[in-house]
């Protein structure tokens, strides 16, 4: 693609693509630097209730100005490409491909998004979908929020629908209640034992079993999932995914104060814990979508994929495909517009036949559309006559976990465990000694029994090159 928007904004290459929107990395030609461009998909741009909404995530990013909030430069309107918004490009990966990473970088990350959530939330708005799909790390190694599509005030009351990730979504949300900082703050504890353990604590085969379980089950202790974990973080996560909202951190801002001081109090050995391997993630393809369901029924149905992607996009396949499969297990999530009525349900909403008791409730036929056709009907229309049904993905690939960052003896105990050969290469770097630097293949990459891995691991000074491709060091 070689165009250029409003004779400003060249754009290099696509970064990604979301429900509504694709993400291009463009040339900002009059200040000379990189920019993130968001494009309204050409099939909304015609749509005035799409571009508003559009418009409106623009400009509520715009009123946030944080560390470790994404910028936003510009908003305009090209009269060939449509609607746009320009952002700071954040270099780096998203989170999602990181996972699972090791205590002390997870607890690092939880508490940079902990401070921008306290910003978000001291301007009045609510995220309403925290989760690493969201995420940047950038060149510097600090997380950088994103997306602000679903945004909502404080307080907001969904009548009868919610927008929202069901693995992330707090129970007082999907049954309606009002929107509150607790929702962000209970996402992110789902967050944090995600990037601790590689996968969600809660997750299902349909939105709505997901969803269900977040009402019914509650999180479950960490240390089911990491045996050995310490109590300061297992405590951390039950805090802030209590069922109850006002049993969570009373805010942001106090959630990551609590990381702070286990943080300062804590030596490496307290918080390092068994990183467990991704391999053992169960998950179904949902990618960004919504579900639509009709007022006063209250379930969560089949999805539907996003819209056949236009050419131009086949060349930069979907998000799961792009992502490395396996890797990316927010790429695989959805985003729902979830009914709201579960606390309301009575006989009435209840479908003819269900064996619905209080917390069991019918699946009534609604659709579930991408999510910038649920405020468009006749756009979701068109799309759920196109779309095939969805595809669970029926056998996850066991996948490479992150070992950056691990220690050696760490590293080899997960490796240990996948029967996965080492191949250490040294690079002298006192700092960071004996912890590994890198490694190959990238974490997220399919593995076999076996198989090897090359880790760069740092040491004080190396003493003879070893491994392929070493044979004159030069370390930086
Ligand atoms: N400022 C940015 N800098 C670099 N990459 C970005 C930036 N903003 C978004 N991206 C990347 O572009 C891709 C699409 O982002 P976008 O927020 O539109 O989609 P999404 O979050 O996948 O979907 P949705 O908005 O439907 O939830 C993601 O991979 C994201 O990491």
């Amino acid at each position: 693609m070689n165009q250029t928007l409003v004779n400003r904004y060249q754009i290099l290459a696509t970064l990604g693509q979301g429900g509504m929107a694709t993400v291009y990395r463009a040339r900002d030609l009059l200040l000379k630097r990189d920019v993130a461009l968001k494009l309204l998909r050409p099939e909304f741009a015609n749509n005035p209730s799409l571009s508003q909404q559009f418009s409106a995530e623009a400009q509520t990013a715009a009123q946030l100005s944080h560390a470790h909030i994404a910028r936003i430069f510009d908003v305009g309107y090209d009269p060939s490409s449509g609607p746009f918004f320009v952002q700071e490009l954040i270099e780096g990966q998203s989170l999602d491909q990181l996972l699972p990473v090791a205590a002390p970088q997870a607890l690092t990350w939880t508490r940079e998004i902990a401070l921008a959530l306290a910003a978000i939330h001291q301007q009045g708005y609510v995220h309403c979908d925290v989760k690493p799909q969201n995420i940047r790390i950038n060149a510097d190694g600090h997380a950088i929020l994103l997306d602000f599509g679903i945004v909502q005030a404080i307080g907001t009351i969904n009548a009868e629908q919610v927008y929202g990730t069901p693995q992330y979504i707090a129970p007082e949300r999907a049954e309606g209640g009002a929107t509150t900082e607790a929702s962000d703050i209970y996402a992110l504890g789902i967050m944090l034992y995600e990037l601790l353990t590689g996968r969600v604590p809660l997750d299902g085969d349909s939105a709505w079993a997901i969803v269900q379980r977040h009402l019914n089950e509650g999180v479950p202790a960490l240390r089911q999932a990491l045996p050995g974990t310490a109590t300061a973080i297992e405590n951390l996560i039950k805090r802030a995914t209590e069922r109850v909202p006002s049993q969570r951190f009373a805010s942001a801002q106090a959630f990551a104060g609590e990381i702070e001081s286990i943080q300062q109090g804590a030596n490496s050995a307290t918080i390092a814990m068994p990183v467990r391997q991704r391999s053992t993630v169960s998950i179904h393809n949902m990618e960004t979508t919504a579900v639509r369901v009709p007022p006063k029924t209250a379930a969560l149905v089949q999805a539907k994929p996003q819209p056949t992607p236009t050419k131009a996009l086949l060349a930069n396949p979907k998000p799961v495909a792009k992502k490395q499969i396996g890797l990316t297990l927010a790429a695989l999530v959805f985003v729902v517009l979830v009914a709201v009525a579960f606390a309301k349900l009575s006989g009435d909403t209840q479908q003819p036949g269900a064996s619905g008791n209080a917390t069991t409730v019918a699946q009534p036929s609604a659709t579930l559309v991408p999510i910038a056709e649920a405020t468009a009907t006749i756009v979701a229309e068109a799309i759920s006559t196109q779309a095939p049904e969805p595809t669970i993905a029926s056998q996850p690939l066991p996948s490479m976990p992150n070992f950056v960052g691990l220690k050696r003896g760490e590293a080899e105990q997960q490796a240990r465990q996948l029967k996965l050969k080492i191949n250490f290469i040294e690079e002298a770097n006192e700092q960071a000694k004996d912890r590994i630097l890198s490694q190959e293949p990238a974490a997220g990459s399919p593995i076999a029994e076996n198989s090897q891995i090359t880790l760069v691991i740092a040491v004080k000074e190396t003493k003879k090159p070893k491994g392929p491709g070493k044979g004159n060091d030069d370390d930086d």
